[in-house]
């Protein structure tokens, strides 16, 4: 196993001329501002990441996940610093990304396939053309028997499939998973996990994907970034160099125990437990 200290990006190490990064993050800070204290929710994040890459970031509450995850999708404006999606600072929300959060945001007068066809009628896309799309999609995610159902039919799982589906509709080069299995129970869970590593290595998207748990960020990520708090800051970036596919049962191996247990060491020497 091998351990790289931070995220050089390849340039510093050679000569070698390399594209930018895909996702550019550089010194980025985000300072809320209110008639409170400010508050430092992050301070100097650097991260690049390539296309393709499957970056997983897992931190303790409070160590400012959600709003680089937010200011990534152009939702928050940053304070400082550099953030780029293919060389474009993104300022609004990126056409190219698609985006899930822990609730699925279903709405629940369409049926499962209205619902996911309202990414292109966000975009004014025709739907029509579109269709075709939707099905494959939840076809892949095994729900294709569900199209007329309403989303108080479906389970919490099956819920979460469509708002993936519904992300991925308009092909989007980055898709962004805000703790998207986080209110599933862990039989649920851990299908997602095999299904959406699955999804990925048939498609080769790049994903930014936020989770408090260390096993699922070492099951799915490429890369695990570790934020710490107070400021939010990247603690250390882990990569991950398990073979893919990864089945479930990897889990049990001591190549993979022994990144959880890397993980957790690192965790607790900068006090979080
Ligand atoms: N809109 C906001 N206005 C002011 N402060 C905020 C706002 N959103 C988040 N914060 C603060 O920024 C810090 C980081 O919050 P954030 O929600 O990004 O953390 P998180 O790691 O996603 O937490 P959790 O895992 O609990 O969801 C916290 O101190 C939080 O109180």
């Amino acid at each position: 196993m091998r351990y790289l200290p931070s995220d050089v990006p390849a340039a510093a190490t050679g000569d070698v001329a390399v594209p930018p990064a895909f996702l550019e993050i550089g010194k980025l800070n985000k300072i809320y501002r209110s008639e409170r204290k400010p508050i430092h929710a992050l301070q100097d994040i650097d991260l690049h990441i390539r296309e393709g890459e499957f970056v997983c970031i897992v931190g303790p509450s409070g160590c400012g996940k959600s709003t680089l995850m937010r200011c990534i999708a152009g939702l928050e404006p940053i304070s400082s610093g550099r953030l780029a999606l293919q060389g474009k600072a993104i300022t609004e929300p990126p056409d190219d990304m698609g985006v899930v959060f822990q609730r699925d945001l279903l709405l629940e007068w369409r049926n499962i396939l209205d619902n996911v066809l309202v990414a292109a009628e966000f975009h004014d896309l025709d739907r029509r053309q579109h269709e075709a799309r939707a099905r494959e999609l939840l076809g892949l995610f095994g729900l294709s028997a569900f199209l007329d159902r309403y989303p108080r039919e479906l389970s919490g799982g099956m819920r979460q499939r469509v708002s993936i589906c519904r992300a991925m509709l308009l092909d989007p080069q980055l898709l962004l998973m805000d703790e998207p299995f986080g209110a599933l129970d862990p039989f649920t869970r851990d299908e997602l996990n095999a299904e959406l590593q699955r999804t990925w290595l048939a498609t080769k998207k790049t994903v930014v994907f936020i989770t408090h748990s260390i096993t699922e960020a070492v099951f799915l990520g490429s890369r695990v970034v570790m934020m710490a708090r107070g400021p939010g800051r990247v603690a250390d970036i882990v990569p991950i160099e398990i073979e893919r596919p990864r089945g479930l049962q990897v889990r049990e191996t001591a190549e993979f125990a022994a990144y959880v247990a890397r993980i957790r060491d690192t965790f607790r020497q900068i006090g979080i437990t």
